[in-house]
């Protein structure tokens, strides 16, 4: 018997429809038995002790489900109600993901407390272990505490300082490229400033003086960041929480193909050095480090101890080369970007920064030095205004392990809450940094007391805080020096909108515009 044509695709459609509402019934069911099973497996203590803090309005067994931020300028916005939240109120704020709470620490002393007794990160921070491992940004408490043992000193200011001439020279380098670029309308300046921290980090993190031409690609700096965006999508999407949802997804794949070209660059970096400290063996050189550099970088302390460690494995080495990319080349380049744009904005400060770059380094052309750092104060108070207000890592996380009686006396952290650290929440606080915090004032890090430590938290504080700061500074104050000496910067007015890609980044890209400095 032969069914017409109409009625075999009628009843195929039929078929595929029923189909699909059976695995959309399917689906919703499954998604509910998760949804009891996760609420039946927190504990109702938490609930109890927390249900009083500041919150945004809940919607039953959901909390605040609902009002997770869809897209990273919405994430930005909503770091911003909390800050704001949490001034007013001089309260912690918990943000509610069905049972389970985000608790936003709000009090400095209170911050010292949870970041010096919680070193567990909570299961976001392995999103990134695709790339990064078991680096320190990432590890696990018991991996981390034996690699800061062997990590802590390696960039401490007498290593740093060893730094200068590759930050002075990658400076140099910068202002002759934005020299070459000086034009009528502003352009986007963040390749050129990434370009110098890379190649600065590649040069001394990893003692590379020639990798730069192939190592920053415009290939390794779009994979770079697509990876900051891939992690920061999956975070905002709770299904997509768990791994093997994720792994089902195209964006699964698309991170596994970015992070391949930066693990390239990274097995490219230990290659070679490993290479180059075998030649200079063989050839019985009894150089500390290959091609006469006269610092031992990151990456030659790392093989060293992996002599004296062998359960130090290439692998861990990577991970860790991949961390201080990762915390070092975007964090610093963004920061540059910042202070340009601020001083951009206001001729005033641009000529004291000038000023004092005149009188300490002189305007004709030699270098900054080491010796020229401690004494380029306005200079620094530039970039620590800058990461007060635009903090690169605006929060960081912590798991508590165990039960916390803040000092604050606000409230016990419940053993299992997810602690946010906001360097932004802190450092906007007017309660903190007087009733001009929203101002940028360069001026307020002059005259101290400041406010308290706990309060500027750019590079974190207390346990697993930043080890790259001495770095940051030193390579932040050498650049900007040096750029406002012989640039001047112009940046228009608007309102800066924000998003938050795990890195903080202006949404219309980083608009500058650089003429050459008339030197009188
Ligand atoms: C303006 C520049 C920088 C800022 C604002 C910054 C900020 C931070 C913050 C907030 C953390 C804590 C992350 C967390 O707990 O989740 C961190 C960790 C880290 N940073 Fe930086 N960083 C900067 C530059 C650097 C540089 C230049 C390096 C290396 C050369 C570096 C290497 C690291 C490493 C290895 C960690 C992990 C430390 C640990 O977990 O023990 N950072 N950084």
């Amino acid at each position: 018997m032969h069914l017409p044509k109409a009625t075999i695709i009628l009843s195929l459609r039929t078929y595929s429809l029923l189909m699909l509402i059976m695995s959309e019934v399917l689906w919703c069911l499954l998604m509910l038995c998760a949804c009891v099973w996760w609420w039946c497996s927190a504990p109702r203590r938490t609930r109890k002790l927390l249900a009083a803090l500041p919150s945004f309005p809940q919607l039953p067994l959901l909390g605040n489900i609902h009002q997770i931020p869809r897209n990273s300028i919405n994430l930005f916005q909503f770091l911003e109600k909390i800050a704001v939240t949490c001034d007013t109120t001089e309260m912690p704020f918990v943000f509610w993901l069905g049972p389970r709470p985000i608790l936003f620490i709000s009090d400095p002393e209170d911050v010292k407390g949870v970041n010096n007794a919680f070193i567990e990160k909570p299961h976001y921070y392995s999103f990134a272990k695709v790339w990064l491992g078991n680096g320190l940004v990432v590890a696990p408490p018991e991996i981390w505490k034996n690699s800061i043992k062997k990590l802590s000193g390696t960039f401490t200011p007498s290593i740093v300082e060893g730094y200068q001439e590759v930050f002075a020279g990658r400076a140099a380098d910068l202002v002759q490229r934005l020299k070459a670029r000086t034009t009528e309308e502003p352009f986007d300046i963040m390749h050129d400033l990434a370009y110098t921290t890379l190649e600065a980090i590649c040069q001394t993190a990893f003692g590379f003086p020639k990798i730069s031409e192939s190592i920053v690609t415009k290939e390794y700096y779009d994979a770079f960041h697509r990876c900051l965006e891939l992690l920061i999508r999956r975070g905002l999407n709770p299904l997509l929480h768990l791994d093997f949802m994720y792994r089902l997804t195209p964006a699964s794949k698309e991170l596994q193909k970015c992070v391949g070209i930066l693990h390239n660059v990274s097995n490219t970096v230990i290659t070679k050095l490993i290479q180059e400290r075998e030649c200079a063996k063989q050839d019985n050189r009894n150089e500390i480090v290959p091609n006469r550099r006269r610092f031992k970088s990151f990456l030659d302390l790392m093989l060293e101890m992996q002599v004296s460690t062998p359960e130090l494995s290439v692998e861990q080495i990577r991970s860790e080369v991949d961390t201080v990319l990762f915390g070092g080349h975007e964090t610093v380049a963004t920061t540059l970007f910042y202070a340009l744009l601020m001083i951009g904005r206001d001729k005033n400060l641009q000529d004291k920064l000038y000023n004092e770059v005149r009188d300490v380094v002189g305007d004709g052309g030699r270098p900054v030095t080491g010796a020229d750092l401690p004494r380029l104060r306005y200079c620094e108070a530039t970039v620590l205004e800058t990461l007060r207000l635009f903090p690169p890592f605006p929060a960081v996380l912590r798991m508590a392990d165990k039960d916390l009686q803040l000092s604050s006396g606000k409230c016990v952290v419940p053993r299992g809450t997810v602690c946010a650290v906001s360097a932004m929440v802190m450092g906007r606080a007017r309660r903190l940094w007087g009733p001009d915090a929203a101002e940028y004032r360069p001026e307020r890090w002059l005259a101290p007391p400041h406010a308290q430590p706990a309060a500027f938290l750019a590079f974190s504080y207390g346990r697993r805080a930043c080890i790259g700061k001495n770095y940051a500074m030193a390579i932040l104050k050498t650049v900007l020096a040096s750029c406002v000496r012989e640039l001047e910067f112009t940046a228009e007015q608007a309102e800066l909108q924000l998003k938050l890609d795990v890195v903080l980044r202006p949404a219309s890209g980083h608009l500058l515009q650089v003429k050459t400095r008339n030197l009188k």
